[in-house]
């Protein structure tokens, strides 16, 4: 049997992520202790088979921990860090916070000197939920995202190296950037979105209920990560202030020119031109997006599929598509509501889509556009 990535982690704060990471570990055999302010939290992880508590008895075992993740909120990961360097004196700690510049300063703030702030390198799993908390948590969740490994000028190389190694074995890609880098990158890729999202979403509270029945998948693509925790979003957006102020102003003005456009009826061809320039600036922003692994977005196509409203149809349309030997890089689907169908989106390499619509049109799968 080969050896476990690491030996011992610790992962202190098992919500969502924590927990994840966790369950990401055990699929490798790795011991993990869990610890979290919340009892409740604590005891769903352990029940989710994510670990084990730490208990006080434990410390001397605790002590010999190799790795220790801190999931917890942005506003305690300062204190957090600070207090794991002097727990664990061998260990490499890293933690999962969407903001890196301010975990920094914060733990340089709580660490006392010699505290071994070299064993501290900063991560950031791309991946997530609207939801939070450990029941929410999933082993798979970081397969081919990307993870930001963040490390400072005095990081140990030792350090980077085993975080890069727990960003692996979690199934994602290692990207290392520094500190303020990631934060410049998220506040556009992550914090952006989440504002556009929320206030998008926001305008949906004053609606009439008769005109939220036509709501589409376009409105839930767009809204899905307004329901996030607004707690853990303040503490986000305010540790990013700046670089996402910065952006809101551009994404306002870039709005204001809109209205405008639509508002000028007299100047309607220029209008329409500055209209339409406004439209193919977001169609080429999109086509940058790199889709699965990193993998250039035209490598993959979708074939919209429509599914009969009834059990079992998605497992036999999976099981024709496997069997002609086409793997599903990607799936969507639009459920609309009040309709006996719904149209799944099948997203697979460019190169397998003839195959793949042989093989549909062959089972009698109905397939659109
Ligand atoms: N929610 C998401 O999609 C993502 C979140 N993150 C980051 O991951 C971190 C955790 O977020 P979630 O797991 O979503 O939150 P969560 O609310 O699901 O979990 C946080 C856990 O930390 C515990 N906790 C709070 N203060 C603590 C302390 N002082 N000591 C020990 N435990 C403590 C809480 O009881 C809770 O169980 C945050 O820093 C967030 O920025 C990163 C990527 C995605
Ligand atoms: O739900 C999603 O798709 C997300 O993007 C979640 C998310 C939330 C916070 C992060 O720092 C990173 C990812």
């Amino acid at each position: 049997m080969t050896e476990p990535p690491f030996r011992r982690v610790v992962v202190i704060g098992a919500g969502l992520m924590g927990t994840s990471v966790a369950l990401a570990l055990r699929r490798f055999g790795v011991e993990v202790l869990l610890e979290d302010a919340d009892p409740g939290n604590l005891r769903v992880a352990v029940s989710l088979g994510a670990g084990v508590p730490v208990t006080p008895g434990d410390a001397p075992r605790a002590e010999q921990a190799d790795l220790v993740v801190v999931g917890v909120p942005p506003a305690a990961l300062g204190t957090v860090i600070a207090d794991a360097l002097a727990r664990f004196p061998s260990a490499v700690v890293t933690d999962l916070g969407s903001v890196k510049a301010a975990a920094l300063a914060d733990t340089r703030a709580h660490a006392p000197a010699g505290a071994g702030l070299d064993r501290y390198v900063g991560g950031h799993p791309m991946a997530g939920s609207e939801q939070s908390g450990p029941l929410a948590a999933r082993a798979d969740l970081f397969d081919g995202r990307a993870w930001a490994v963040t490390p400072h000028a005095d990081s140990r190389p030792d350090a980077v190296a085993a975080v890069e190694r727990l960003a692996r074995t979690c199934g994602a890609l290692p990207v290392q950037l520094s500190p303020g880098e990631h934060d410049e990158a998220v506040a556009l890729v992550s914090h952006l979105p989440q504002v556009a999202s929320t206030v998008v979403a926001g305008l949906l509270t004053t609606a009439a209920e008769g005109h939220l029945v036509l709501a589409g998948q376009g409105l839930r693509d767009v809204t899905r990560i307004a329901g996030g925790d607004p707690d853990l979003w303040t503490q986000i957006l305010s540790a990013n202030a700046e670089p996402v102020a910065r952006l809101l102003h551009e994404a306002a003005d870039n709005l204001h020119r809109v209205a405008h456009t639509l508002e000028k009826r007299d100047a309607a061809e220029a209008g329409l031109a500055d209209l339409r320039n406004s439209l193919e600036r977001g169609a080429t922003g999109v086509r940058r997006l790199p889709g699965k692994h990193g993998a250039q977005p035209e490598a993959f196509s979708a074939v919209p599929v429509l599914l009969p409203d009834q059990p079992g149809e998605l497992a036999r349309l999976f099981a024709d598509v496997g069997a002609a030997g086409v793997n599903i890089e990607d799936v969507r689907i639009d459920h609309s509501p009040n309709t006996p169908a719904g149209l799944v989106e099948l997203w697979v390499h460019q190169d397998t889509v003839p195959a793949l619509l042989e093989a549909l049109a062959h089972h009698g799968w109905d397939v659109h556009g």
